[in-house]
């Protein structure tokens, strides 16, 4: 499906770095097909010598070469970027945006021939374990989403919604792993408290909770009937729910991702 074509980046940052490192892991890409901008000298020399890649330092020239363009600069650097890539940029090449917040109908105006696909992915892609959600724009048809999913695919869960749904997506999904790793953090800090040794206590609770995950996954069970499995009549984890419940950890997640979610919506009314 990618053979003989180039997939460009422009901005190297965190999420370039996390499809970067998950593409290349999975074999569907060369690194000779992977072509980077960065604004950052410096970056773009680490990400070539890590990773094989191309670094390009002109992003006009970037987009000229690539036949899928991810956008993967900071929401607010998106539509300078596509008034200076504009008219370099070739009307079939599939541009995917990863910015949160930013809409398919400000991309398709600045970009006016392109098919554009706008995605919320995670870092998780970096070990295979994304979750990228995936919405198409108005020229956008089924070869091109499937064109893009195959590479979201490739490096964890990929999901097409509507685009009315990408901003709770961004503050669950795409915010998410942030929250996760605060969890883990703190369940290792709480693992300290009752004397674990800081690494393990850090394994301990990066596993249970990756464990926990492959649980809802893969035995389609509602999470509550896996809690309930859990917890013994008078034992030992629903003493310690209780006290979850108590001080408010489930509505402290809840008002985390509605917050998340309208911080993205906020972003996008900006102009
Ligand atoms: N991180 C995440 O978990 C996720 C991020 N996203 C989205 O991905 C996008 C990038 O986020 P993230 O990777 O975290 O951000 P980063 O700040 O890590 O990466 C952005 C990179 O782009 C560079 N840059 C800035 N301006 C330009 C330009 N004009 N041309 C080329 N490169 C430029 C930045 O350089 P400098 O720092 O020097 O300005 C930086 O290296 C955002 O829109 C975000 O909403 C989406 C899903 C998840
Ligand atoms: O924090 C952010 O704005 C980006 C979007 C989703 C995850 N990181």
């Amino acid at each position: 499906m990618f053979t003989n074509q180039y997939v460009g980046f422009i901005g190297g940052g965190a999420i370039a770095e996390a499809l970067i490192r998950g593409i290349l892991q999975a074999g569907l890409l060369q690194p000779a097909q992977i072509l980077v901008n960065d604004v950052n000298e410096n970056r773009r020399a680490f990400l070539e010598a890590s990773y094989g890649v191309t670094a390009i330092a002109d992003s006009q020239l970037l987009a000229a070469k690539a036949d899928i363009l991810f956008l993967t600069v900071k929401p607010n650097v998106v539509e300078p970027l596509l008034t200076t890539i504009a008219k370099a940029i070739l009307p079939q090449t599939i541009v995917v945006s990863v910015a949160a917040g930013v809409r398919l109908a400000a991309l398709e105006e600045k970009l006016p021939n392109n098919p554009i696909i706008r995605v919320m992915p995670n870092t998780p892609v970096a070990v295979g374990e994304g979750m990228s959600v995936l919405a198409l724009g108005s020229r956008s048809c089924s070869e091109h989403g499937e064109k893009a999913a195959a590479l979201f695919n490739a490096v964890g869960k990929t999901v097409m919604a509507g685009e009315e749904l990408m901003d709770a997506v961004t503050g669950l999904s795409g915010s998410g792993p942030g929250y996760a790793f605060v969890l883990i953090d703190a369940l290792a800090d709480a693992g300290v408290r009752v004397g674990l040794p800081r690494q393990m206590s850090i394994l301990l609770a990066a596993q249970t909770l990756l464990g926990a995950a492959k649980m809802v996954l893969e035995t389609g069970e509602h999470p509550a009937k896996l809690r309930d499995a859990v917890t013994s009549p008078g034992g030992t984890t629903i003493a310690g729910i209780h006290v979850m419940e108590q001080r408010g950890v489930r509505a402290a997640l809840s008002d985390a991702v509605a917050v998340a979610c309208e911080r993205s919506r906020e972003m996008g009314k900006r102009k």
